[in-house]
C-alpha cells in the first residue's frame, strides 16, 4: 500500500519507518525542515533505540522518503495524522491547531479513494469534527473516509511497539476504512493480537482512558508512598506484595518521582478539560488529585534535598543524575528530573546535571543549569546527589568511587532502584521515596 504519515516527531518518524518495514511504500511529511533533513539522511532526529538501524535500512530505497512538500502525498491510499497535540497555553485543554492545519494542508491533495487516519491523541469528538471539515475541503474527485487509530507505543520501545503492537484499536465508520486498516497492519497482526473495531468516539476515548489509568496507577502508589514515609514502611516491598495479585499487577507501581513526558501529564489535563466541556467534569475530578499527587512528589524530592543539604540550598552544590523524563529516551518534555533541578536552582543551589542522551534537549529548555560531561563530574563537590532518571549507567555507579569526589555523602534515590544497602555500606546517607 502507499501510505503517508503527516508529522514525523516521536510518533510519526517511527510510524513511517515501521510502515515501510511492514512492506508499504511510505512518505513522511513534516513542516520542520531540520527534522526532515535528518530523517532523509537516514538519521533519527531524537534518541530511540533501534530507530537509526531501521531508517538506514529503508531511507534511500523506494520504500521510504521524508519531505516537507505536502504535494508528495498525492496518490496514497492511507494518510496517518501524527502531529502534536500539546497542552494549550491558556489552560488545560489540548491545542488542536496542528491537527487542524495538517488536515487543511492535506485536503487539497486528496484524490480518488483514500482513508485519513488520525493517530494523534485528541479530545473525544475531534474525529467527527475533522470528518465534517474534510468533507467541506476535499474536491469532488476524492472519496475520503476518516478513521481513528490511536497509538499506544512507549518511548524507548517505540520500534518494537510499532511492529508488534499489543492491541490495535480501529475507530471506523465504514467497512472500507476497517478493511484498509486491516491491510495496513496485516503483517503486524499475529493470531493473538487483539483487534478492537469500534466507532470514532470510543477509539478516541480508549486512548485517553488508557493513559489516565496508567497515570492513576502511578499516583496511587505514590500516594501510598507518602503514607509509607510517615509510617516507616517500605513502598517497594508493598508494591511487590500487592502486585502479586494478578488483578492488580506489578507494572506501573514503581513509586518515586512520578510521571512526566509529552503524554501522560497533558493527556489527563486535556481529558479533564474535555469532560468539563461535555458537562461531566465531576466524572474525572479524581484526575485532578492524580495530577496533584504527581506534582507533590517533585516538591518532596526538593524538600529532602534541602534537608540533607542542612536546611537551606543557598550556595549548596547539587548533582542531578538524569534529565530525560524516563530512561532510554532523550525526551525532556515535562521532565520530573529537570523540574526538580529548576526548583533547586530557584532556591539558590548550584545544580549540575548529567544525562546520557538528553543533554542537548535539556540545555535548550533550562540553559542556566550547569551540564557536566559525565555522572562523576556532576557529582564532583556535591553536597547532595539526586538520582532522578533510572538510566542503567546510574544503577551501575560505584558508590565507593563516588564517595571520594563528593563534598558530602548524601544521595536521594528518586526512582527507588539504587542498591540502598550498597550505598549505605559505602558511607552514604541514602534516602528513597516511601522507604524507611
Ligand atoms: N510520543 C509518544 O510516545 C506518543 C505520542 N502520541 C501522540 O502522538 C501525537 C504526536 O506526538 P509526538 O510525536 O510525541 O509529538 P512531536 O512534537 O514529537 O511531533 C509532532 C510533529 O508534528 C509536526 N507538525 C506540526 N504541524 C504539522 C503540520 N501541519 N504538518 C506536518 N507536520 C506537522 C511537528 O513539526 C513535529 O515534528 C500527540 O498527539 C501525542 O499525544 C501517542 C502515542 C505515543
Ligand atoms: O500516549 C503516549 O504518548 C504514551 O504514554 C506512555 O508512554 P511514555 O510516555 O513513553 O512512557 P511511560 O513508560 O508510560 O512512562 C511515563 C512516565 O511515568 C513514569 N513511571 C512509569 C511507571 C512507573 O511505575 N512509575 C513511574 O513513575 C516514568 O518515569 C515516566 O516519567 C504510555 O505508557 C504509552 O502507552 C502511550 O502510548
Amino acid at each position: 500500500m502507499r501510505i503517508s504519515v503527516i508529522g514525523t516527531g516521536y510518533l510519526g518518524a517511527v510510524h513511517a519507518v515501521g510502515m515501510a518495514e511492514l512492506g508499504h511504500t511510505v512518505v513522511g511529511v513534516d513542516v520542520d525542515e531540520t527534522k526532515v533533513a535528518a530523517l532523509s539522511r537516514g538519521e533519527a532526529p531524537f534518541y530511540e533505540p533501534g530507530l537509526d538501524e531501521l531508517l538506514r535500512k529503508h531511507v534511500g530505497t523506494e520504500r521510504l522518503r521524508y519531505t516537507t512538500d505536502m504535494a508528495e502525498i498525492e496518490g496514497c491510499d492511507v494518510h496517518f495524522i501524527c502531529v502534536g497535540t500539546p497542552q494549550r497555553r491558556d489552560g488545560l485543554g489540548a491545542d488542536l491547531t496542528h491537527v487542524d492545519r495538517a488536515v487543511d494542508a492535506l485536503a487539497p491533495h486528496l484524490n480518488g479513494s483514500c482513508v485519513v487516519v488520525g493517530k494523534s491523541t485528541v479530545p473525544v469528538g475531534t474525529a467527527r469534527r475533522l470528518a465534517d471539515r474534510l468533507a467541506k475541503l476535499v474536491s469532488s474527485s476524492a472519496d475520503v473516509d476518516l478513521a481513528w487509530n490511536p497509538e499506544f507505543l512507549r518511548e524507548g520501545f517505540a520500534v518494537s511497539d510499532t511492529l508488534y503492537p499489543d492491541r490495535l484499536v480501529l475507530g471506523v465508520s465504514t467497512q472500507r476504512a476497517e478493511e484498509r486498516l486491516r491491510e495496513v497492519y496485516a503483517r503486524a497482526i499475529e493470531a493473538t493480537t487483539p483487534v478492537v473495531v469500534t466507532d470514532l468516539a470510543t477509539a478516541e476515548l480508549v486512548k485517553v482512558s488508557a493513559n489516565a489509568f496508567l497515570a492513576t496507577k502511578i499516583s496511587f502508589i505514590n500516594a501510598i508512598s507518602e503514607i509509607c514515609e510517615v509510617a516507616g514502611a517500605d513502598v517497594t516491598q508493598l508494591a511487590d506484595a500487592i502486585g502479586h495479585d494478578e488483578r492488580i499487577g506489578r507494572k506501573f507501581l514503581n513509586a518515586g518521582l512520578g510521571f512526566g513526558g509529552g503524554c501522560l501529564p497533558k493527556d489527563i489535563r486535556a481529558f479533564m478539560a474535555r469532560a468539563g466541556e461535555l458537562g461531566a467534569s465531576h466524572a474525572l475530578s479524581f484526575l485532578g488529585e492524580v495530577d496533584a499527587i504527581n506534582v507533590r512528589r517533585r516538591e518532596r524530592v526538593a524538600e529532602i534535598a534541602r534537608e540533607l543539604a542542612g536546611g537551606h540550598l543557598i550556595g549548596r552544590r547539587i548533582a542531578v543524575l538524569g534529565a530525560a523524563f524516563k530512561p532510554e529516551s532523550d525526551d525532556v518534555r515535562d521532565s520530573p528530573a529537570l523540574n526538580v533541578a529548576g526548583r533547586l536552582q530557584l532556591q539558590g543551589a548550584h545544580v549540575a546535571v548529567y544525562d546520557p542522551k538528553a543533554m542537548e534537549n535539556a540545555r535548550a529548555v533550562f540553559p542556566t543549569l550547569e551540564y557536566a560531561p559525565a555522572a562523576v563530574d556532576a557529582c564532583r563537590g556535591a553536597d547532595v546527589v539526586l538520582h532522578l532518571t533510572e538510566w542503567r549507567e546510574f544503577r551501575e555507579l560505584d558508590p565507593r568511587e563516588l564517595a571520594d569526589v563528593v563534598a558530602a555523602r548524601n544521595v536521594v534515590d528518586g526512582r527507588n532502584c539504587l542498591d540502598a544497602a550498597g550505598w549505605r555500606a559505602a558511607g552514604w546517607t541514602y534516602r528513597g521515596l516511601g522507604r524507611p
